[in-house]
């Protein structure tokens, strides 16, 4: 939401985050497969929402209604932060400053708007899981997030937050992208492809139209490739010599022409840089254990909600974070 629209969501009551997490709840019923009865029966779509017994085409319409809501409070807010002179950077705000200025096509509207609404939709809750698994992750392997802060710390001094540079140093940290999205990938089969044509596979007829779910759960749980898949192990991605293996490429982003485009945005998002993440403690100073459960959405799965602590590591540390902010 910030790099698109500049627009920064303060809590989780945010009427942005609201309707669309209502609107991905909806969807995710609707397009899981199964999920609704035209996808067994096209024909039924076109019963209107008013039909008793339509409830898919009641919860499609809601579903579209909060989707423009998604698209237009950020919107508005942009043009608003435009007008007043002081919006942030980010891809609508770039794009409308330019259409004041020098004038913009209306297919370049179009575009622009079309890219930010889908980019937001495409990641919020893919990177919502991988945050939660992450945090989940550390709070639960103390000794993985030291080193992983130790490496952190070897090659910023604890001075500045990272950047894409100092990436290729950081290999442990890469070791833990890599299994967090093995070990946990925020969808289990991808996004459900349709075959173009008749295809054979392993003596398997697959007719044209067929709908196709890579199991990418499988892939990154097969203990041919990975030992004791359900361990999270970042050391499993080195090699002997210390050196990180070639195993880079990361399953969870799916598959071919429409491999997941945010990539290497969701790829640079997970880092224990500025925070110690651990278990919280109650009034009494017992710590509270956190459970190991997930809910599944549709096609996306989801830690459950746990309590935890998230601190700045040092006074050096808030200070990075609270710049982030201005
Ligand atoms: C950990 C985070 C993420 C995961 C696990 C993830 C996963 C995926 C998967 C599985 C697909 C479907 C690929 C297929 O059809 O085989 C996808 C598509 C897509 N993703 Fe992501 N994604 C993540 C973050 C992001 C981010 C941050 C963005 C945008 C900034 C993004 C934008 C998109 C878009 C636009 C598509 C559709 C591409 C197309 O259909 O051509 N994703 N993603």
């Amino acid at each position: 939401m910030s790099s698109m629209y500049g627009y920064d969501a303060k809590s989780t009551d945010d009427p942005c985050i609201l309707a669309a997490d209502k609107t991905f709840t909806l969807g995710m019923e609707l397009l899981s497969p199964g999920g609704s009865l035209i996808n067994l029966i096209p024909l039924l779509r076109f019963v209107p929402p008013w039909f008793p017994g339509a409830i898919s085409q009641q919860k499609a319409q809601e579903a579209r209604m909060l989707t423009k809501k998604v698209v237009s409070i950020p919107l508005e807010f942009t043009k608003a932060q435009v007008a007043e002179g002081n919006a942030r950077p980010s891809v609508v705000g770039d794009f409308l400053k330019k259409k004041n200025t020098v004038g913009a096509s209306k297919e370049e509207e179009e575009a622009t708007l079309i890219v930010a609404s889908t980019a937001y939709a495409a990641a919020s809750d893919t990177t919502q899981s991988a945050t939660g698994t992450f945090i989940y992750l550390m709070v639960c392997n103390p000794d993985i997030q030291r080193k992983a802060q130790a490496e952190i710390d070897s090659v910023l001094g604890g001075k500045r937050l990272p950047t894409y540079e100092d990436r290729p140093c950081m290999p442990y940290n890469e070791a833990i992208y890599r299994e967090v999205l093995r070990w946990r990938p925020p969808g289990s089969v991808g996004v459900p492809h349709c075959s173009i044509e008749d295809d054979f596979y392993d003596g398997y007829f697959i007719p044209k139209g067929s709908t196709l779910l890579g199991n990418i759960w499988a892939m990154t749980h097969d203990e041919t490739r990975y030992e004791n898949p359900m361990s999270f192990n970042p050391e499993r991605f080195f090699n002997p010599d210390g050196t990180l293996n070639d195993d880079d490429r990361i399953m969870a982003f799916g598959f071919g022409r429409r491999v997941c485009i945010g990539k290497h945005v969701a790829s640079a998002t997970v880092i224990p840089a500025v925070f110690n993440l651990e278990k919280a403690r109650d009034k009494s100073g017992n710590t509270i254990e956190v459970n190991d459960e997930y809910c599944e959405f549709g096609l996306i799965s989801r830690k459950k909600p746990f309590v935890c602590s998230i601190v700045p590591r040092s006074d050096i540390s808030r200070e990075l974070v609270e710049k982030l902010d201005t």
